[in-house]
């Protein structure tokens, strides 16, 4: 198969869709793989480790896309890049389209076959390609919120861990998966107070045992949230329903209810943010300033850590890269029950039911395609 790997191209995205290891393994195979000059640059790959790795470099961007019958990215894409995707192509890469209207509709208008590595499942219920990402987000989601709090950033000048005399800050994390737990615990790792709230008993169950009560596990209601609104310094957003647009948890009315310069970062906005006053930030300028209260809202924070996430990332997605590759999108899909929902758009329809209903549109279910 003809694969293609373009140089992502939103604001500050430095990481590549496979790497010259990868390419390796593809190119053994027999498939022909054309990367991008100079795509693995930002997280560290060279031009010469694709080549030595069996991959073909192609400096024309036109050329790239046109020609490729698998497109493998790692941002939903750009309006440009859309303008590129055809019929009979398969895109494959993080969608998030139910936070994107528009960007749904020019995938439909495309023709392409659009898998997202946001919906695909695994035997235990997870995301096994959105998980390796919310583990790097979850993990930044603090160092961007400690750096939020210092005064030069608008925020209330708390350090975090406290210092002896002076008691630490307060963190709360609003779901307790992936994002959620390793925010939670960098925060532990700080010496930060640390609650967690999550829907799911179950979750807060395994964090309980997990951390053994070093953070309090908090069943996530109204009521809980006014008071997590009240007391916190940092509130991380991490709460996910797959697929869809994200819950709106915190209004701009509770804003006042806050500690002036107190922090939300809100890693869910790459489905929509689950804070009203979120908006898409980037790493250029990720935050700004809604009646006193600092909000970190970049939906490619993975990007500034390229060379980690670029690794974790197509550790992940090799073995659906390579199905896709050996057996085509039908077959791939048809065989393994939970690569089959990572299908979101096909030939102008729309098979992701949230993503369909995130804009009153009709879904087709992705088994009657295969
Ligand atoms: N901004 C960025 O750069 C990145 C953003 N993300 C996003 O972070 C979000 C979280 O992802 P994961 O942790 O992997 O998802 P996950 O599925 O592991 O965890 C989500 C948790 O939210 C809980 N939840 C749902 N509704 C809730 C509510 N009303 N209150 C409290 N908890 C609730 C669920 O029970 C679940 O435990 C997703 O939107 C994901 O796309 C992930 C990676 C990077
Ligand atoms: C998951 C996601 O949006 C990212 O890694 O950028
Ligand atoms: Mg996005």
């Amino acid at each position: 198969m003809k694969i293609a790997v373009p140089k992502e191209i939103k604001n500050h995205e430095y990481r590549v869709a496979l790497t010259p290891t990868g390419a390796r393994e593809l190119a053994t195979r027999g498939h022909s793989v054309t990367v991008q000059v100079g795509a693995g640059e930002g997280a560290g790959f060279a031009d010469t480790d694709y080549e030595a790795a069996g991959a073909r470099l192609e400096a024309d961007v036109d050329t790239l896309w046109s020609e490729a019958e698998l497109i493998l990215k790692v941002k939903e894409p750009q309006p440009e890049e859309v303008a590129r995707l055809s019929r009979g192509q398969t895109l494959f890469t993080y969608l998030h389209l139910a936070a994107e209207e528009k960007l749904t509709r020019g995938l439909m208008e495309s023709g392409a076959t659009c898998i997202a590595y946001e919906t695909v499942t695994d035997r235990q219920g997870g995301l096994p390609l959105l998980a390796p990402m919310s583990t790097v987000a979850g993990r930044m989601a603090i160092q961007a919120g400690a750096h939020s709090l210092e005064k030069a950033q608008g925020g209330s000048g708390v350090l975090l861990p406290g210092v002896p005399g002076v008691a630490p800050g307060r963190v709360t994390v609003i779901g307790g998966g992936v994002v959620g737990e390793n925010a939670a615990r960098m925060a532990l790792g700080l010496g930060a107070e640390v609650s967690v709230l999550d829907k799911s008993i179950a979750r807060l169950e395994v964090l309980d045992d997990r951390y053994q009560g070093r953070m309090k596990t908090i069943f996530s209601t109204a009521d809980a949230i006014d008071e997590a609104v009240r007391e916190s310094d940092l509130i991380v957003g991490a709460v996910l329903i797959p697929g869809a647009a994200a819950p709106k948890l915190i209004t701009r009315a509770m804003l006042a209810d806050m500690k002036p310069g107190s922090v939300l970062v809100d890693v869910a906005i790459d489905q929509g943010g689950c804070f009203e006053t979120s908006k898409p930030t980037t790493h250029a300028e990720p935050t700004y300033v809604v009646d006193g209260i600092v909000h970190y809202c970049v939906a490619n924070m993975p990007g500034a850590v390229a060379r980690t996430s670029t690794q974790a990332l197509t550790n992940a997605t090799l073995p659906f890269v390579i199905a896709l590759a050996d057996k085509g999108w039908k077959r791939a899909l048809a065989d393994d029950a939970h690569f089959l929902p990572g299908l979101n758009v096909h030939d102008g329809q729309i098979t992701y039911r949230a993503v369909a209903e995130a804009f009153g549109l009709k879904s087709v279910d992705p088994a009657t395609l295969v």
